[in-house]
């Protein structure tokens, strides 16, 4: 067995323990198969469902469902005919002839019926003696896998964006992901395809194409495709409708196929691009050529239909750019930091979109290439096409994960388009979650327990929590995630710790900590309620005439609290006309000491126990939360302190 300094790393475990993680790849293509041919040769015979189980018995558990699930059961089979203007879809490119002679092999597999893609992403464990492998689904819009070409690519996901062009709408195409994994490729197919059909429908088409790269001084800018060799520097400004145009870039009118072809070829010969650790011909900057289609007449070309596709630059690792120069670097610092902010801002939606109360602002200002593609991803009439390219290489995993994530969260983020229309909730109907949470103090807590399980129910699904057993997790409605362990030798020390893991879940519980602290605040009030050193007069007077003594006390009706506990006992008896009212006044007043010493124990213990809930986390819906009736004038808000406090 290796040393586990080098088992550690991840990547370096996929190409040297390649054999093992092979293996599962097959394992899950060969259940994959299986499953096609029992689905194919039982379904009918034995009952619904039936013809799983001996999958199940063939293949471990989980894989075993996953592979069910992408090939018979197809979840996400409609994806391709939902109807939106804001479609996802990835594409794989093959093995390079590079990594076939370093032996890679593919580790993202494509159900293509499932529109999915599952990513196998071998690991090694904290305790660098176990390896296992996470195979993790993203549905999509539609999938490409590395036997695809351009033409197919071209038919699912810009065809229909350039027939809504045409027809005087707006569409963009976005090709995003990893350096090196074809997004150039498939940009130029599409658009040499494009140029043969366009002129079958338009007469002329406009051309204007710039690109978006750093200036000297290390800022973003665009600059004019077709200006040269100057390469001059173009406006992006916001129009009155919202939109943002770039202004001052040269427009080319082309009237055929040929001429259309050399302005592209003119425009993709003065990009930017280097030769890079990853591509021989690697883009360093974001391109963006812009096709406007005219209506016959009008040679304003404002209401004319807008085509835009965006080839943007590859996202690289730092284990990517070991060899680059002082300058590559920079320019790589910029494209990262754009990339970063579009991510962010798919991010900020996808949450925004599941919390619609907490509504975060989405930083389109932070960069350019945000600020230019808002529309795309926030106007519901802008038909978007977002493709991710992907390598199959098992040094990639991290970065096809993260890309897929990301477009993943870019496709919920546009959840409005495809929600039925919210619908009332039923008269008497019990509501759900913690909306339904109501009460104080220890019945609040038990309830917000038993809220918080329901919770967890919705977002984990088949938990095993025994030791060294795989799990399967739904982090997102639409991508499951399962995990097999290859070696089974080391199973008892992998402690898997599923309750910790769920606590993780990031939504903060928002309703029950407000709940939560206003309650807090209630039991410190009542707590300083006993504190004769915050009395003021008036609440001095009121004590001492609620109390029943012997005798007459003779207190300046400005005395306060804090005053009459600096008399001390024998000051306190000079007020009173006898001894035996001194005692009784003594003996209440230490009695409201002693309420004021227990309610500030009790505030602590629940002050803990409160914190303990917070570190798990509590997770809450408040899409759905009632605002509570505001409390009618005159009623009493003292009921709260006759609740019991929270138990030590
Ligand atoms: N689907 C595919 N089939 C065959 N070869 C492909 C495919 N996709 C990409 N390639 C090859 O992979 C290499 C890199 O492709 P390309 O330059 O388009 O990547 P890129 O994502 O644009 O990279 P960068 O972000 O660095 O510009 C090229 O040699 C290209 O021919």
């Amino acid at each position: 067995m290796a040393s586990n300094h080098k088992l550690v790393c991840a990547r370096a475990a996929r190409r040297q323990f390649g054999g093992a993680f092979q293996q599962a790849v097959r394992d899950y293509r060969g259940a994959k198969l299986s499953a096609l041919t029992l689905a194919r040769g039982l379904e009918e015979r034995l009952p619904g469902g039936l013809s799983y189980l001996p999958l199940a018995f063939l293949y471990d558990g989980e894989v075993a469902q996953l592979s069910w699930e992408g090939s018979v059961a197809k979840a996400n089979a409609e994806a391709r005919a939902r109807k939106t203007n804001f479609r996802v879809m990835a594409r794989t490119r093959p093995l390079q002839p590079q990594e076939v002679e370093d032996k890679l092999y593919e580790s993202v597999s494509s159900e293509n019926g499932n529109n999915a893609i599952i990513v196998h992403d071998g690991r090694v464990h904290r305790d660098g003696r176990t390896i296992y492998a996470v195979h993790s689904r993203f549905c999509l819009d539609a999938v490409f896998n590395e036997r695809a070409d351009n033409q197919e690519v071209f038919q699912e996901a810009v065809q229909p964006l350039l027939s809504s062009a045409l027809d005087g709408g707006r569409a963009t195409v976005v090709f995003f992901g990893q350096t090196g994994t074809g997004k150039t490729y498939t940009a130029r197919g599409a658009l040499d395809i494009m140029s043969e059909l366009v002129f079958e429908k338009a007469d002329k088409v406009e051309l204007c194409c710039y690109e978006m790269a750093g200036t000297r001084g290390g800022r973003e800018a665009f600059f004019d495709l077709l200006a040269g060799e100057e390469k001059k520097q173009v406006k992006c400004l916001t129009g009155e409708d919202g939109n943002v145009h770039v202004r001052g870039a040269q427009k080319i009118v082309c009237n055929s196929t040929s001429e259309l072809c050399s302005a592209m070829d003119k425009a993709f010969a003065w990009r930017s691009s280097e030769c890079t650790e990853r591509n021989e011909a690697s883009s360093r900057s974001h391109c963006i050529l812009e096709f406007k289609f005219p209506a016959e007449g009008d040679d304003s070309g404002e209401a004319a239909g807008l085509f835009r596709v965006v080839d943007l630059a590859g996202s690289e690792r730092n284990f990517e750019t070991q060899m680059h120069s002082r300058s590559m670097a920079e320019r790589g610092g910029l494209i990262n930091y754009s990339l970063l902010m579009l991510k962010e801002c798919a991010r900020v939606m996808h949450n925004n979109e599941k919390e619609l109360e907490n509504e975060m602002h989405v930083p389109f200002r932070s960069s350019r290439l945000t600020h230019l593609l808002r529309s795309s991803f926030t106007d519901g009439s802008h038909m978007t096409t977002v493709v991710a390219t992907l390598s199959p290489s098992p040094t990639d995993v991290e970065h096809s994960l993260n890309t897929l994530q990301h477009v993943g969260m870019m496709r919920s983020s546009r959840v409005w388009e495809t929600r039925p229309p919210p619908q009332e909730p039923k008269e008497g109907s019990d509501p759900k979650g913690f909306d339904a949470v109501q009460g104080r103090g220890r019945a609040l807590h038990s309830k917000l327990q038993d809220a918080r399980k329901g919770q967890l129910n919705l977002h984990a699904f088949q938990m095993k929590t025994a030791v060294g057993g795989s799990i399967m997790k739904k982090y997102e409605a639409d991508s499951a995630k399962t995990e097999t362990f290859i070696d089974a030798r080391w199973h008892r020390e992998l402690n898997v710790k599923v309750q910790d893991d769920l606590w993780v879940l990031r939504d903060a519980d928002a309703e029950a900590t407000q709940i939560l602290s206003s309650w807090k605040a209630e039991q410190w009030a009542a707590s300083k309620a006993h504190d004769l050193s915050r009395w003021s007069a008036e609440t001095l007077q009121a004590f001492i005439q609620s109390l029943d003594l012997p005798g007459q006390v003779r207190i300046p009706t400005t005395m306060t609290g804090a005053q009459l506990r600096r008399l001390g006992r024998r000051g306190l008896a000079a007020l009173c006309s006898d001894k035996a009212t001194a005692e009784a006044l003594d003996q209440a007043l230490a009695g409201e000491s002693q309420a004021g010493k227990a309610a500030a124990a009790a505030h602590r213990s629940a002050n803990a126990r409160m914190t303990a809930l917070g570190n798990h986390k509590v997770h809450a819906a408040i899409e759905e939360f009632e605002e509570p009736a505001p409390a009618t004038p005159g009623s009493n808000p003292s009921h709260v302190q006759q609740e019991p406090a929270l138990a030590a």
